[in-house]
């Protein structure tokens, strides 16, 4: 069965298809799987064709799913199918993973695009129908069951439709892999929302509670209005906000937040702090310039920082800044672990966790 599955199918931000292609075909061949990607323009997803039997099924199971920058989701399929026959696309779908194993969850979903969107709706109307046919034909557990692989469809086109399979443990956890938060009252603008994701998709639970402790200190560099600020204070952190910008006046009545008028790029903060975030954008070598120095001066132990991409080789602009900083920390004797995503709630940015080791 393994061997029947040649390809992976990748979704991605809309427009991001070049980025999620080629950084995927260097993590491949890392783990030792060789292939060639396909995609259109703007789809959302790509395809990842193995150039030899069992690489698609190697390297979903062999690469953390967290690693690649530009992949939000991901499976192992047989080849791409071709139009599902209106009148029994659930007979259909069933007989296309009659070799399968069975499965402990059935997932059938669409590409976060324009014309995947207009698919989302048959894909959610065709799951539970879809499930008790797979059930009844002993390719379901009765109750869901993570520990058995995920049946997956994805609907790509109109036209075009792939069955595969994913490890739960080792895919994202969320539809079309995009974490839907909601927006909490009181936060001054949606950005607040970017921190959030963060904090969520790059620390574990365990993590969250012994790094994200009230009382630690944090400086937010390009603060205003103030929705990462109001991130911070939520969790009770003592928090300087710089930006010449005006900050929100609700939020810097709750006392946690000192306000500085300056420019990020040349603050130097009074004493270290445990945290700083930086939503500038600016041109992504002057952001890790400024980050690497924060980790150079010992002014910050934890950072989550967003990296705005330029309209060209976005992903050798990240793969630069990447080797920048690690060289600097190299250099300055610092042992860093580095965490990357493009989260649902980056536009053209891709965002980094960075945490000093002891
Ligand atoms: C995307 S907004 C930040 C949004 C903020 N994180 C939030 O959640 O509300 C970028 C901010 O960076 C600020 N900015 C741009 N260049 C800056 C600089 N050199 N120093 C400090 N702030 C700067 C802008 O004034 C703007 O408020």
């Amino acid at each position: 069965m393994q061997t029947a599955l040649t390809q992976v199918v990748l979704f991605c931000r809309a427009g991001f298809e070049r980025e999620c292609a080629g950084e995927m075909q260097e993590l491949a061949a890392n783990q030792g799987v060789y292939g060639y990607p396909q995609f259109e323009p703007a789809s959302g997803y790509v395809l990842f064709i193995c150039t030899e039997p069992g690489g698609a099924y190697k390297l979903i199971h062999s690469l953390p799913w967290q690693q690649p920058v530009f992949t939000r989701q991901w499976a192992a399929c047989l080849p791409t199918l071709g139009a599902v026959p209106k009148q029994d696309r659930v007979g259909w779908l069933v007989q296309a993973m009659a070799d399968f194993p069975q499965g402990g969850e059935v997932w059938v979903e669409a590409p976060d695009s324009e014309q995947g969107g207009q698919l989302q709706t048959l894909c959610r109307k065709l799951t539970p129908p879809l499930a008790s046919a797979l059930r009844k034909a002993g390719k379901l557990s009765e109750k869901r069951n993570l520990k058995q692989p995920r049946l997956y469809v994805a609907w790509l086109t109109e036209q075009q439709v792939v069955v595969g399979l994913a490890k739960p443990a080792n895919a994202a956890p969320w539809p079309q892999g995009i974490m839907r938060l909601k927006f909490p009252a009181g936060a001054p603008s949606r950005s607040t929302l970017k921190l959030d994701e963060a904090w969520r998709f790059f620390l574990s639970a365990e993590e969250q509670q012994s790094w994200l402790q009230p009382g630690m200190t944090a400086v937010d560099l390009g603060a205003a209005p103030g929705g990462w600020t109001w991130q911070l204070a939520h969790q009770h952190f003592r928090v300087t906000a710089v930006d010449n910008g005006p900050m929100d006046e609700a939020l810097m009545e709750s006392g946690l937040v000192k306000h500085r008028q300056e420019d990020g790029f040349t603050y130097v903060p009074e004493r270290p702090v445990d945290w700083m975030v930086c939503d500038i954008a600016d041109k992504p070598s002057r952001s890790i310039d400024l980050m690497a120095r924060w980790f150079e001066q010992g002014w910050c132990r934890f950072s989550v920082f967003n990296l705005k991409l330029p309209m060209q080789k976005r992903l050798a602009a990240y793969q630069q800044c990447r080797e920048v900083f690690e060289s600097r920390m190299q250099a300055a004797g610092l042992q860093v672990e580095m965490r990357w995503r493009q989260l649902y709630h980056d536009r053209e940015e891709i965002t980094a966790f960075v945490r000093l080791l002891d």
